[in-house]
C-alpha cells in the first residue's frame, strides 16, 4: 500500500491540463451496453475506478481496448447473454450501479450486486429502484443483488412514463443516469421530473443522442426522452474533470501559488467561483474557449477572508470539494461555516485536519471553522476519495512533513495526482507505506 509524503510551504506555480472527468465517464462506459456496436470515448483519465469498470464491462461480455499511455477506450459488447454484475467489482464504486438501466434495457434481465463506493455515509438506492419500477421492470433484493427483469418475464421492452426521482436531499446522479439510459431503449416517451442537473447527466445524454437517442433537457430538472429501437456506434470525448479541475483551483490558491488551468470546464464551476471571490481567490479565463473547455489562471490576495459554504445539488457547491475548501478555510482570517446537504456525514477529513493543528467544531452536518496562522504537517490517514485531496492540499500548505497513509483512495480519482503536483512545483513523493518508520 502506497503512502504520500509532502513537504509543506512551496508556492504551486505552471500549468497543467484537466483530465477527462472519472464521473462522467462512468456511466458513459456503462452505456455502451446499450448497443451492439462500438463505442469509443475519448479522453478517459487512467484511474482505479476506470480499471475497475473495464473489468465489469469484460465480464458482462464487452471486448474492451485501450492503446498503453492513450486515453481513447473503445467498447464492444460481443456476448449479450451476461447479466450479472457481481459483488467483487461492484462494490469497489459506487458507479458499479450504472450497469443496471442499460442490462435491463438491453438484455431484459439484470442481476447486481449493491454498489460500494466513498464512505462518505448512508447511500441508498431505493430511487434508482423507483425510476426503473416506474419503466415497467420487475425488482426485488436477494442475497446483496438487485434483481432485475424488463415486462413480460424479461421479454418486453420498459415502457416510457412519468418519474419522479426527489429524495430526501435533492434528486440523484447516478439515479437519473441510470433511468435516463434505461429509457433511451423504452417503449413511448419518459419524462424524468426531478432530475439531477449535474453536467455528467449532460454528457451522458449528449453521447445517447450521438447513438441515435431522443433525449432532450438534460441540464434541467425534466428530461424528456422518447425512445428508440437501437442504438448505434459512437465517438466521444469526455467532458473534462470539474472536480480535478476545483481541487488544483483550491491547490493553487492554500499555497498562495500562481498556475494555469487548460481543459478547464468554468461554466460548470460557478459555485466555487463565487465562494472563492469571497475568499480572495480569483479565477480569471486567459482564453475564453466555450466555457467548458477554457483556459484560466488563478491569482491569490495574500489575506484569506472567512466565508459560509452549503453543499447543494448541481449548480450549488458540489460536495466532492467540501473537504479540500475545507482546507483552505482553515487558513483564512476568521470563522467560516462549511455545511454538508448532500451526505451529512462526509467529515472524515476533520479529525485528520485536527491532527495538523486545524481548529473545527462539528454539530451535525455543519462545521465552525475557526481560522488558524498556520497548520503543521503530522502524520493522516486517508479515508475517502475527496478527504484524502483535502488532506493533500493541507499537507501542501503545512510547515514541515506531513504523511498521508492508504492514498489508494486518491489513485480512485485523480490521474497521478502526486506527479501533476510535483509538475507544479510541490515536494511530495509515493512510497511504500511499509518502508515508512
Ligand atoms: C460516481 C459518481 O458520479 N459519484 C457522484 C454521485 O454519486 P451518487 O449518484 O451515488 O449520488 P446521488 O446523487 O445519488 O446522491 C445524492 C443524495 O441522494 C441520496 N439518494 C441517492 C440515491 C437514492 O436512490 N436514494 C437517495 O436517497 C443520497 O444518499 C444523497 O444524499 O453524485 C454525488 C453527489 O453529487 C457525488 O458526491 C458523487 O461523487
Ligand atoms: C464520492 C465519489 O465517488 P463515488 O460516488 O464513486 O463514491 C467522488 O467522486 O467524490
Amino acid at each position: 500500500m502506497d503512502a504520500f509524503v509532502i513537504e509543506g510551504g512551496r508556492p504551486l506555480r505552471g500549468s497543467v491540463r484537466v483530465n477527462g472527468s472519472k464521473n462522467a465517464s462512468l456511466p458513459l462506459m456503462a452505456a455502451a451496453l446499450l448497443t451492439d456496436e462500438p463505442v469509443t470515448l475519448h479522453d478517459v483519465p487512467r484511474l482505479s475506478d476506470i480499471g475497475n469498470m473495464v473489468r465489469l464491462l469484460e465480464a458482462l461480455g464487452c471486448t474492451v481496448e485501450r492503446p498503453e499511455n492513450a486515453g481513447r477506450l473503445s467498447l464492444h459488447v460481443t456476448d449479450d447473454t451476461r447479466v450479472e454484475a457481481h459483488y467483487d467489482i461492484v462494490r469497489t464504486m459506487r458507479a458499479g450501479i450504472c450497469v443496471l438501466g442499460p442490462l435491463l434495457a438491453r438484455r431484459g434481465r439484470a442481476r447486481v450486486s449493491m454498489p460500494g463506493g466513498c464512505a462518505i455515509g448512508d447511500r441508498p438506492v431505493d430511487l434508482h429502484l423507483r425510476g426503473l419500477r416506474a419503466l415497467g421492470a420487475e425488482i426485488h433484493l436477494e442475497g446483496g443483488y438487485i434483481v432485475a427483469t424488463s415486462p413480460a418475464n424479461g421479454t418486453e421492452r420498459l415502457r416510457g412514463r412519468s418519474v419522479f426521482l426527489g429524495g430526501p436531499n435533492g434528486s440523484t446522479v447516478l439515479g437519473t443516469a441510470n433511468v435516463m439510459s434505461a429509457a433511451a431503449l423504452a417503449e413511448g416517451v419518459t419524462v424524468i421530473e426531478s432530475a439531477a442537473c449535474e453536467p455528467e447527466v449532460e454528457d451522458l445524454a449528449g453521447m445517447l443522442n450521438g447513438m441515435g437517442a431522443k433525449i432532450t433537457g438534460a441540464g434541467t430538472p425534466r428530461i424528456t426522452i422518447e425512445g428508440v429501437e437501437r442504438l448505434s456506434s459512437v465517438d466521444h470525448t469526455v467532458m473534462p474533470d470539474r472536480i480535478e479541475a476545483g481541487t488544483y483551483v483550491i491547490a493553487s490558491a492554500i499555497t498562495n501559488g500562481d498556475i494555469e488551468l487548460e481543459n478547464y470546464p468554468g461554466q460548470t464551476l460557478l459555485a466555487l467561483h463565487d465562494r472563492l471571490e469571497q475568499v480572495g481567490v480569483e479565477v480569471t479565463p486567459d482564453e475564453a474557449g466555450d466555457g467548458w473547455r477554457q483556459r484560466v489562471r488563478i491569482s491569490t490576495r495574500r489575506r484569506l477572508e472567512p466565508v459560509h459554504v452549503v453543499t447543494q445539488p448541481h449548480p450549488g457547491f458540489p460536495t466532492d470539494l467540501q473537504a479540500q475548501l475545507m482546507a483552505l478555510l482553515c487558513l483564512a482570517d476568521g470563522n467560516s461555516m462549511v455545511t454538508e446537504k448532500i451526505f451529512p456525514d462526509r467529515f472524515l477529513h476533520v479529525a485528520e485536519l485536527l491532527r495538523m493543528g486545524a481548529n473545527l467544531t462539528r454539530t451535525g452536518p455543519s462545521v465552525l471553522v475557526s481560522g488558524v496562522g498556520e497548520l503543521v504537517g503530522a502524520p493522516v490517514m486517508a479515508s475517502d476519495l475527496r478527504a484524502s485531496a483535502g488532506l493533500v492540499l493541507a499537507g501542501l500548505a503545512a510547515r514541515g512533513t506531513t504523511i498521508i497513509r492508504r492514498v489508494y483512495h486518491l489513485d480512485r480519482g485523480y490521474e497521478r495526482m502526486e506527479r501533476t503536483l510535483q509538475e507544479l512545483g510541490a515536494t511530495i513523493e509515493r512510497v511504500d507505506q511499509e518502508t515508512l518508520a
